[in-house]
């Protein structure tokens, strides 16, 4: 019925003070505006176009762009991925050729593959791309920069002479990322000025003198690591939004178990519901924290930049990789296991499940392959690791790993399934699980002649180290989060509860990684999975508070299944109503196709 909260009783059981939570969730960043920006999926990629001009134009250069760009009086595409390349950034093809004797430079692109691919915005929409193209002054080949090059003419929209765009086709499903039109390039030997070469790290003097940046080259992708640190706080939105949907359907949800005309079981309540859907709640949680954690250390490092302290650049890169890596590849799971927790309804376009999941699982490639940018975390492990025996003392993030040699002797010391709650027994088996896999690895690459050859060799295990390193700066995060002053009648519990959840499906899950580096003992195991049963119970009274502490809208969740009053069925056959299939009782081509068949005679019993 109408305006009845069919989810009221489950809301009456809350343990903690909803309103704080929502303020915990919500944190230092609206979700609103970061996702409404993702999901608007507008042309002009603000999150990159503008943030490269910003990371890689001059003053003077910036202050020629930037307003064009920001009043929309342009419309700029990140253009850096081709046809033949994307995860390989210096393996591009598109050429830059300086022209001294116009002060020009000329682009093009050399064959098939230096076709530009992929860039958002650029298939119809976008005036002006920041191509990434190899600088070549007199034959010589200094790499991959960035260049402004307009494309349309901004009278017309026509394309500019020696430009060929095209929109590179639809993709998966019939998802939302079909209205972003990703686009395809190829340069015919197009003149730009020299000065709209960006030229904040390295230049090119009206001589076609090359001037190297003075800073590490790998500031150039920083657009990359400002977008993988949002992309972070993103999966958390994109998780908790299909988490919402499922856990309130789950309430809703009723299938066997009556008794004497009792009301069935809500499916909330089987065990194997909980096991597949708590986890999921937990990590939304998780990664948000992460993600705040995460901005405040890259807002660190933009600061240290602006005072030439490039310390913490290698580690900020790890981190925005790997954490971009593991959060996206959660979310993306999680939400088709969410699709999965709601049965058959969850396949209906109207649980926005389908929707969500087709807009967001390419955050597993776009920003960086999934496997490629754990491979970078490892290279960086592994040269952490070689930097010890220099007497090196890693700090942050690899801190543990200076404290190695104690986490070789760790053995959890674990007797009860309670003692899996303490934080810091968590954390040190954590520790102990990615010292040890990252060792191992070190240990091997040792053994062989050519390191590279070795890295190649051990890439499998070596990302399963760069996972353990990850997930271990997941639950240090949560753990520290928690550390914190929080407020409200049993919010830090309920959030407690969540953290272990978290900690101990990992340890679940990964379980072969914990006693095959015999960090745990097989019964330890299994106290950690009699534990983790246990705390889903004492999440199922609060699961519905902890959605709605999400704080989303019906309209933003665009979901029935996940309406904030529970008002389901008479919502799913109401929207079924309104497909255009409905509006005839005869379909179309049944009378041509379909009643002449109908209407055959049978031959001898045949058709
Ligand atoms: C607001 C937004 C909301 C969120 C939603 C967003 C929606 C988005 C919509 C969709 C938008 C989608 C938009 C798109 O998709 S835009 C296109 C995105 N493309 C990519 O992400 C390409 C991925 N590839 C790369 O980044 C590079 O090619 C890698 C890194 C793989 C190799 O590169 P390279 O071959 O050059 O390097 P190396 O491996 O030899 O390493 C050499 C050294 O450099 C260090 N190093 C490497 N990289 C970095 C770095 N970044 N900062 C600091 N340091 C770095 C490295 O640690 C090593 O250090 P050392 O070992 O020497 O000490
Ligand atoms: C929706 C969407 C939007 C995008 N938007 C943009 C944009 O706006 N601008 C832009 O420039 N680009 C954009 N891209 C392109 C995107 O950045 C690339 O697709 C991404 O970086 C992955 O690169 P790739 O396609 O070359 O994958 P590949 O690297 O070819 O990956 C293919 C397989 O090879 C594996 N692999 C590759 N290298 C290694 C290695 N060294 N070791 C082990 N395995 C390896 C990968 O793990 C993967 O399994 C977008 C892509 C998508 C899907």
């Amino acid at each position: 019925m109408e305006g009845v909260d069919h989810l009221a009783h489950e809301r009456n059981k809350a343990q903690f003070d909803v309103a704080v939570m929502k303020a915990v969730w919500a944190g230092s960043r609206d979700a609103y505006e970061l996702f409404h920006r993702f999901s608007r999926l507008v042309a002009n990629d603000p999150e990159m176009f503008i943030p490269a001009i910003k990371a890689q134009a001059t003053e003077e250069q910036q202050k020629q762009w930037l307003p064009l760009a920001n009043k929309m009086k342009i419309i700029g595409s990140y253009t850096q991925t081709e046809l033949g390349h994307g995860s390989n950034v210096r393996g591009l093809e598109t050429t830059a050729t300086f022209d001294p004797k116009t002060d020009e430079f000329v682009l093009n692109s050399p064959t098939l593959t230096a076709t530009k691919w992929w860039p958002g915005g650029l298939g119809k929409i976008a005036t002006h791309a920041l191509a990434h193209a190899r600088l070549i002054i007199d034959d010589k080949d200094y790499g991959v920069h960035g260049f402004l090059v307009q494309l349309r003419s901004l009278d017309d929209h026509l394309t500019l002479p020696g430009i060929t765009i095209g929109d590179i086709g639809m993709k998966y499903g019939s998802g939302a990322y079909n209205t972003m039109d990703n686009g395809s390039l190829i340069f015919d030997h197009v003149r730009i000025p020299r000065n709209q070469m960006l030229m904040r790290l390295s230049q090119v003097t009206r001589e076609g003198k090359y001037v190297p940046s003075n800073v590490p080259r790998q500031l150039s992708y920083g657009t990359m690591v400002y977008v993988r640190q949002k992309i972070v706080f993103d999966a958390s939105i994109a998780l908790s939004r299909a988490v919402c949907i499922s856990t309130r359907y789950s309430a809703v949800r009723r299938q066997f178990g009556s008794h004497n005309g009792s009301p069935e079981t809500q499916v909330i309540d089987y065990k194997t519901q909980q096991a597949r859907l708590f986890p999921l709640l937990a990590s939304a949680y998780a990664i948000r924290f992460v993600s705040e954690w995460l901005n405040s250390f890259y807002k660190d490092l933009l600061q240290r930049l602006e005072a030439k302290d490039f310390s913490t650049l290698p580690e900020a890169h790890a981190c925005t990789a790997g954490l971009k890596s593991i959060t996206t590849s959660v979310a993306a799971d999680g939400i088709e296991e969410c699709r999965k927790l709601c049965g058959g309804h969850g396949y209906l376009t109207s649980s926005g499940l389908p929707e969500l999941s087709a807009v967001y699982i390419p955050a597993c490639t776009y920003e960086g392959d999934n496997v490629v940018m754990l491979l970078q975390v490892a290279r960086y492990l592994m040269k952490t690791i070689s930097q010890l025996k220099s007497g090196n003392k890693p700090v942050g993030t690899t801190a543990y790993l200076g404290r190695a040699e104690q986490l070789m002797q760790y053995h959890s010391d674990v007797l009860r399934a309670e003692d899996w709650l303490k934080p810091n027994v968590v954390v040190e088996a954590f520790e102990a699980r990615a010292a040890r896999m990252s060792m191992a690895c070190a240990q091997n690459l040792s053994k062989f002649n050519n390191p590279e050859d070795g890295f190649q060799e051990l890439s499998a295990d070596l990302v399963e180290a760069a996972t353990a390193h990850c997930q271990l700066i997941i639950v240090s995060k949560f753990i520290e989060k928690l550390q914190q002053d929080i407020p409200g009648k049993g919010v830090k519990e309920q959030l407690g509860v969540l953290r272990s959840i978290y900690a101990l499906f990992l340890l679940h899950k990964h379980i072969g990684d914990f006693l095959s580096t015999d960090c745990i003992t097989p019964k330890q195991g299994y106290l950690a999975n009699e534990q983790l049963r246990s705390l889903y119970s004492q999440v199922r009274p609060n699961a519905i508070a902890l959605v709605d502490a999400f704080n989303y809208t019906d309209h933003f969740l665009s979901s029935v299944l996940g309406r904030y009053d529970g008002n389901v069925y008479p919502k799913l056959y109401e929207e079924a109503w309104k497909d255009p299939l409905n509006d005839t009782s005869i379909p179309d081509g049944f009378h041509e196709y379909v009643q002449p068949m109908l209407k055959q005679p049978l031959h001898h019993g045949r058709l």
